[in-house]
């Protein structure tokens, strides 16, 4: 559906310093998926989506939606391609000089369909977003949630296969935040929307988005499904998003800011496990002590469900000898189960290793 190939955008500062906000990152976009870009700021994703639509043309690369090189159309076609790939924003970027109707007609100003078609297509998107009782309303009597539902419904005007999102959560709260992503989820389904979505939270990726890529300094550090990537992260970066949005994050502070147990741990075999999918409800750290004679203090655990998937996060203190340690962590790789070994209270911080 969308596939970007090595696209590199170099901007030049006032001092004419370049900087390579997206650095040859590849990646593809399945029909009907719902893919996250995650990162901090400054990491090149929003630069990165705009290529999507070539609100940002690439210095280098290809960009191909719906099999279409979006470089080699004529202005014309590109027009047309744009049309196809709607977009919301973080502050919802409405006119406020016209109602929710108008700011949903704005996009079908060259639409061959009659006045009446428009106001029964305007209908139905309101209808769809939940706001058909809002038409008549400026968008300085709406709430945050309302106006990037509108900002949705115009985006959709004119049925567009893909929606960007950029940081479209950001400015709501949580329990708003919510209902816009249970509202993206519908659209996803309903619609077969393919949806590309950007975020600094790890906690919106986990959500709804069926695949992720991490980003930072403008390249793409690591892409997988959601479930691998909540029980896999393969990077320090990922690991640090994960923590944030888990309860994971807590169980750290409360561990390590608590003096005592701080100091002892300094000098004990401490493990953060992780494990995803059905088959993980085999007694492990019984078999620990049974083969290995490895005892397990339980620090913290952890199970929730990600897109229909148990995934489970332990704290763990691992007794033994240095080589029981040894096979028990290759037991626990064998049978899938993330170890990372933990230093704790390097420069008053926990790190994985
Ligand atoms: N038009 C531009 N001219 C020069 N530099 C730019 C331009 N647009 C973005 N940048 C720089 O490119 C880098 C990536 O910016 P970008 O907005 O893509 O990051 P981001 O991950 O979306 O961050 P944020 O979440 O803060 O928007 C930043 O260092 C930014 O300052």
């Amino acid at each position: 559906m969308i596939k970007l190939d090595n696209i590199d955008v170099i901007f030049n500062d006032n001092h004419n310093q370049t900087l390579h906000a997206v650095n040859e990152v590849s990646l593809s976009v399945n029909k009907g998926e719902i893919f996250g870009i995650v990162g901090y700021s400054g990491a090149g994703k929003s630069t990165l989506v705009r290529v999507i639509n070539l609100l940002q043309k690439p210095n280098f690369g290809n960009v191909m939606v719906d099999g279409q090189n979006l470089l080699n159309l004529s202005p014309s076609q590109l027009r047309q391609a744009r049309k196809k790939i709607g977009m919301i924003f973080q502050h919802f970027n409405l006119m406020n000089s016209r109602t929710v109707y108008g700011n949903v007609l704005y996009p079908l100003r060259d639409s061959s369909l009659s006045s009446h078609e428009k106001a029964q297509k305007i209908a139905q998107l309101l209808e769809l977003v939940g706001l058909a009782d809002k038409r008549d309303f400026y968008p300085a009597q709406l709430s945050g949630g309302q106006k990037q539902r509108v900002a949705i419904a115009r985006a959709l005007a004119n049925d567009p296969h893909v929606l960007l999102c950029d940081e479209a959560t950001s400015a709501l709260d949580p329990k708003t935040t919510q209902s816009i992503l249970k509202l993206l989820k519908e659209l996803n389904q309903r619609l077969n929307l393919t949806i590309v979505l950007i975020t600094h939270e790890m906690q919106v990726v986990k959500e709804i988005c069926h695949r992720v890529a991490v980003m930072e300094h403008g390249k793409v550090v690591e892409q997988n499904d959601i479930v691998s990537i909540f029980s896999h992260p393969a990077q320090r970066l990922t690991q640090d998003f994960i923590r944030t949005a888990s309860n994971i994050e807590q169980a750290y502070d409360a561990i390590f800011n608590h003096p005592q147990l701080a100091a002892q741990l300094k000098h004990q075999n401490l493990f953060e496990l992780r494990f995803a999918g059905n088959n993980h409800f085999q007694p492990f750290i019984s078999q620990l002590y049974a083969k290995y004679h490895v005892e397990t203090t339980i620090l913290y655990s952890h199970l929730e469900i990600i897109q229909h998937q148990p995934v489970g996060h332990l704290i763990v203190i691992l007794h033994g000898s240095d080589p029981a340690m040894v096979d028990a962590e290759s037991f626990l790789n064998q049978h899938n189960i993330a170890v990372s070994r933990l230093n704790a209270l390097q420069n008053d911080n926990y790190y994985s290793i």
